[in-house]
Parts: C-alpha cells; sequence; structure tokens
C-alpha cells in the first residue's frame, strides 16, 4: 500500500514525510500553478531529495504533440532525475508517447483516466502506474470503485506489472475504497490526511485518556514520570 502526496509545497512535503509511510510525491501543472512562479527544476529537485531515497516523483509532460512530450520527459528526467515517473495523458498521442518511452525503459505514470477502457489500454501499452481520477469520475456517474477492481482483476490475470496510482481524492472515504478495491497506491493533499486525523473522536479519545491518567498520578504526569 503506497500513500502518495498531490502537492508540490516543500514545507508540507517535509511536515508530511515526518509521520507518512510517504511512498512518493505526484503534481500536474494545475499543482504546480498553486505554487506560483518556482524555478521548476530545482524545486523538483528539493522534492526529491527531501524523499525517501525508494519513493517515486511524479511530473507530468505539458507538450501537446508527441514529439514535445519525448522532449518534455527527457528534458524532466535529465534535469530532475532519471528514476522520475513521467506523467503522460492517456490520450491517442499520449498512447504513443508512453510506448515509446516504455521501449526507453523509462518509467511512466499514465494519468488523467475517466475510464475502464483507457486504463485498460494505458495497462497494455506498460505504463508503470496508471492513474485513475476518483472523485472527477464520480463527478461524471462513473463508478470509480469498479473500474479499479477490474484494473486490478485485469492486471493480476495478465501478470502485468502496472500498478493503480489512484489520485483526484476529494474525502478519505474515497481513498479507503480505492485500497479496498485493488488499488496498490493513492496519492492525495495533504487536506485529505489532515481531515483524516483530525476527526473530533480522536481528540475526544486521547483526552479521556488523558484525564483518567491524570485523575490517578496527578497532572502533568506521564508514564516516564511516574
Ligand atoms: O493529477 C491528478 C490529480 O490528482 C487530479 O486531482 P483533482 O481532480 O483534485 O484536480
Amino acid at each position: 500500500m503506497e500513500f502518495l502526496l498531490d502537492t508540490i509545497h516543500i514545507p508540507d512535503i517535509e511536515r508530511f514525510a515526518g509521520f507518512l509511510p510517504l511512498a512518493g510525491v505526484t503534481s500536474n501543472p494545475t499543482i504546480v500553478k498553486k505554487e506560483g512562479h518556482v524555478d521548476f527544476f530545482s524545486h523538483m529537485k528539493q522534492i526529491r531529495s527531501i524523499l525517501p531515497k525508494n519513493a517515486s516523483l511524479h511530473v507530468q509532460v505539458v507538450g501537446h504533440s508527441v514529439e514535445e512530450m519525448l522532449a518534455d520527459a527527457h528534458t524532466i528526467l535529465e534535469k530532475i532525475d532519471p528514476e522520475t515517473y513521467i506523467k503522460v495523458p492517456t490520450s491517442e498521442d499520449g498512447l504513443k508517447v508512453i510506448k515509446l518511452l516504455k521501449a526507453e525503459n523509462i518509467n511512466v505514470t499514465a494519468t488523467a483516466i475517466y475510464t475502464k477502457f483507457q486504463g485498460y489500454l494505458a495497462i497494455a501499452a506498460g505504463a508503470d502506474y496508471i492513474a485513475p481520477y476518483y472523485n472527477r469520475m464520480q463527478n461524471m456517474n462513473i463508478d470509480a470503485a469498479d473500474a479499479i477492481a477490474n484494473f486490478a482483476n485485469l492486471i493480476a490475470e495478465n501478470n502485468s506489472h502496472t500498478k493503480i496510482l489512484a489520485a483526484s481524492f476529494h474525502n478519505v472515504n474515497q481513498v479507503t475504497e480505492a485500497f479496498e478495491n485493488g488499488a496498490q497506491a493513492a496519492t492525495m493533499g495533504v487536506d485529505i490526511v489532515e481531515a483524516a486525523l483530525e476527526m473530533p473522536a480522536i481528540h475526544q479519545a486521547v483526552n479521556d485518556f488523558t484525564n483518567d491518567w491524570e485523575d490517578i498520578f496527578g497532572a502533568g504526569s506521564t508514564v516516564a514520570k511516574i
């Protein structure tokens, strides 16, 4: 089970890397825009340096043609890290790019997946990860959980190496559903993790335990202090 962060905000990555079993960071041009006009490659290299060694970094191409996307991919690999996962939209041109990058043995994440058909094509093209857009699929009345379950079955039946990196989450229930239906990985905004861990019930339980302990051993006492 891989937990990734869908952000390039370095203070958040540093903070969440401290307590998450962080398996990587994903980005797209919209996420980059949120950060403002950063020095893109040095920013991404800095993220790479914060991440654990075996964690993955996923960076999206923006070219409009096969040639431009390939050039983007090679620039990303050269200027960030040759192990970077190149995110490629699962479109007609994108599928061409995926095939060509895989022929060069480059790590690829097929993104912008809304349908089973796109997912099946990306798996067949040899993508290392496929990124179904959970919340956006649900907004279009597409059953995201069912699509992920089908991707997982197809991957197992074909002994494919592709992993499902579910994305586009707007609540924690969507994340757990994605894992339960066979996603090996999920990328989420820090707001999702925060909301999940800031449940009032968790704080209430901890406060109750503290109060009961302090009733016996006194205010401010801990196990180490008694
Ligand atoms: O790169 C994919 C993102 O996870 C999409 O998320 P979003 O639907 O919140 O824009």
